[in-house]
């Protein structure tokens, strides 16, 4: 039941009020992932595809050292499937290491190079994520352990349809993100023909992924760009929690989940055209459709931003004042209307001076779907730190990464009212962008991206 009481009494670090327990179970949630694996266990496979490596991930490697009687730990043995409808990394609990990488085909490679490139990257991920070895020559970074959640996913930017001769198949949803006025965006640093999102609960395990994947590239694709990203490590804290960004808030509470009746709807491209779910064969739904071209089928678009903290000015804040600027307690994440973490927040509850608890321009009130036409979006961050300017100013902050159906539905709306200045914005600066769209999942026997490079 939620605590309507007017947080009127702060505490003496002048928060909102007392921690509480948090009971969420979202992409950013790095202690969900215990509780997939045991929803497995008991025969019910979650959405994420995550098995339980019992075996132990390190077999493939013909002469690992390690004892098969000694048995890996939870963390290390963790495995998600990479064949399945969706590409793995989109439901899948954040992990705690993450590598972001977008590629330029190179000069004079065409359709043919990516082809070969997409089946190369689908192989070594396959291989990967089941803890074997990448396919020759392997580097013997990931040697000793365990699969240890890596998932690898990959996408394709506005650009790779022109290099490709494939516009005809580009999805209108692609389009180029609006400019923002607020954004300080650098192009070098910005979108690019290919994507891939690694992330794993092993160091080693992430960077070996990355490796693999640049290798893979050979003459056919160079590294555009390339960003680090990190969360909080899975068994971190003493109970299950929503993770923290490095503004200490608790950050993807309200995230959809695979659980709610429009999720798949709200995040992943459509099979069949809604408008006649029963004939997939009508004229003009069985190659088109509603939200693009039928090799999206299954398939979502994943918005990037690299967006950096303003700490300095964000830590001079009182804690009561953060508080106000996102409209949740600090401590445990609670709505200021009251209540613990997942409590509906009151968005016109007032308090005894008359005024609204949760400020008119807090963040979590402006994002909200019902504040913005039902735009939903499944946010799945990685924290930033590439160290500290030359003035001390840490270059820190949040890779945001969210997934919709549609990014017109999704992302646009939300940063467009975001834009106009919410209480968060003095804050933050959004200093690289990208769209990407990420097909379905490969059925076993293909690749990533098949539909589309042989369709
Ligand atoms: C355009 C989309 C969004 C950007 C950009 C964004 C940046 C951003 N957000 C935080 C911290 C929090 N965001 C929270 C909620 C929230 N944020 C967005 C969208 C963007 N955020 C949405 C859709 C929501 C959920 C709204 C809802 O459904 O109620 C919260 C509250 C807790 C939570 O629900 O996760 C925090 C905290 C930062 C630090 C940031 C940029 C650096
Ligand atoms: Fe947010």
């Amino acid at each position: 039941m939620s605590d309507q009481s007017i947080p009127e009494a702060r505490t003496p670090e002048e928060t909102h009020g007392p921690p509480g327990g948090a009971d969420s179970h979202d992409p950013t949630d790095t202690t969900a992932r215990e509780g997939i694996s045991r929803r497995r266990l008991l025969g019910t496979a979650g959405a994420t595809g995550l098995v339980l490596g019992a075996a132990g991930g390190a077999a493939g490697y013909a002469a690992a050292p390690t004892s098969a009687a000694t048995p890996l730990t939870t963390l290390g043995s963790e495995q998600v499937m990479f064949h399945g409808k969706h590409q793995p990394g989109i439901t899948t609990p954040v992990q705690s290491r993450g590598h972001l990488v977008a590629f330029d085909l190179a000069a004079g490679a065409g359709r043919k190079e990516a082809t070969a490139l997409l089946r190369r990257w689908s192989d070594t991920a396959r291989r990967l994520m089941a803890g074997e070895p990448a396919r020759d020559r392997d580097t013997s970074v990931a040697r000793d352990a365990g699969p240890s959640s890596l998932t690898v996913t990959f996408g394709f930017g506005h650009s790779f349809f022109g290099r490709t001769g494939l516009e005809g198949q580009r999805p209108v949803s692609l389009d180029p993100l609006p400019d923002f006025s607020s954004d300080h965006l650098d192009k070098k640093r910005s979108n690019g023909d290919l994507w891939v999102q690694i992330g794993a609960d092993d160091a080693l395990v992430a960077f070996h992924a990355l490796r693999a994947i640049q290798q893979d590239a050979g003459s056919a694709a160079r590294v555009r760009w390339q960003m680090n990203g990190f969360n909080r490590a899975p068994g971190a804290t003493a109970h299950p929690m929503t993770t923290r960004n490095l503004m200490g808030q608790v950050d993807g509470t309200r995230n959809p989940k695979p659980a709610d009746a429009d999720f798949d709807q709200r995040i992943f491209v459509p099979e069949k055209n809604p408008e006649s779910p029963e004939d997939p064969h009508a004229p003009g739904t069985n190659e088109e459709y509603q939200n693009g071209p039928a090799w999206m089928a299954n398939g979502s678009y994943a918005v990037i931003r690299r967006i950096r903290m303003l700490l300095d000015d964000w830590e001079k804040l009182p804690t009561r004042a953060q508080e106000d600027v996102i409209g949740r307690r600090k401590s445990d994440g609670a709505p200021l209307s009251g209540g613990t973490e997942t409590t509906e927040m009151d968005l016109e509850k007032t308090g005894k001076d008359g005024n609204l608890i949760v400020p008119i321009n807090a963040h979590a009130r402006i994002t909200r779907p019902d504040q913005n036409g039902g735009a939903a979006m499944v946010r799945r961050p990685f924290s930033y730190h590439d160290g500290f300017d030359a003035d001390g100013v840490p270059d820190a902050g949040l890779l945001f990464i969210c997934w919709q159906a549609d990014p017109l539905r999704g992302f646009v709306p939300v940063q467009r009212k975001l834009d106009r200045g919410d209480a968060l914005s003095q804050f933050i600066r959004h200093e690289a962008s990208g769209l990407f769209a990420v097909p379905g999942g490969a059925a076993e026997g293909e690749y990533v991206g098949q539909r589309l490079l042989e369709g």
